[in-house]
């Protein structure tokens, strides 16, 4: 079990210092990417996540949350992602762009909304590293998760089982101290987290709650 922090609520004016409070105790370092129009919210590009692989060693995981995310593979690849993962909804050759994430060499995701069937999923699972499930409509941090995407995971997890296929479940939106041990429970094998990480006072101490809560 992996935890991703999402630096979409660490501070913008101090990332650096932010980043390093956490870097030794997460796994990946989940970049949240907005356009103003896939999502009502506009956040950073790949200059910034350029910026950050100069001091950073861990992996970074790149939430697209842009239309056209086609335009953009090859400069976030360029950047430093390890993980680059675009929504289903935003793809109209869904295959196509998959292709392009493996071609530079890296781990693609495929991230669903939360009204988004599994569905939509059936003839590119083979094909991917990770799933992403939203647990909350993307564009901001701080929202309430959504209880009924528990079931959602639960089934991408027997499908994986079924099908014998070994890509990740990661969930992200809404997850706190008190209910990661359900998401987990229900198949996740990464988690993200923004501001339950960064809106606390000991960001690296709570990573830490975050695991202790998950083997409890
Ligand atoms: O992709 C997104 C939001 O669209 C997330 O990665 C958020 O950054 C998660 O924040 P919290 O819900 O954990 O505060
Ligand atoms: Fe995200």
């Amino acid at each position: 079990m992996k935890i991703a922090p999402s630096i979409l609520s660490a501070n913008f004016a101090n990332l650096l210092e932010d980043v390093k409070k956490i870097e030794k105790d997460a796994d990946l370092l989940h970049i949240d990417v907005m356009d103003g129009h896939f999502v009502p919210n506009i956040t950073i590009g790949p200059v910034v996540v350029k910026s950050l692989r100069k001091f950073f060693s861990l992996p970074f995981d790149v939430h697209l949350m842009i239309e056209n995310p086609d335009l953009y593979i090859e400069e976030f690849a360029n950047s430093g992602a390890d993980i680059i993962t675009v929504h289903q909804e935003a793809c109209i050759h869904l295959h196509r762009t998959i292709q392009k994430i493996k071609g530079y060499g890296k781990k693609a995701g495929v991230s669903l909304n939360p009204a988004t069937s599994l569905e939509t999923l059936k003839y590119i699972l083979q094909d991917v590293d990770m799933v992403l499930i939203m647990t909350v409509n993307p564009g901001f941090g701080g929202q309430k998760f959504i209880d009924s995407m528990l079931k959602k995971i639960e089934e991408l997890n027997k499908l994986r089982e079924t099908l014998k296929l070994d890509f990740k479940i990661e969930v992200d939106g809404g997850i706190n101290i008190h209910n990661v041990k359900e998401v987990v429970r229900a198949g996740a094998d990464i988690i993200v987290a923004g501001s339950a990480i960064f809106d606390s006072s000991n960001p690296a101490q709570t990573i830490k709650e975050f695991r202790e809560a998950i083997e409890k």
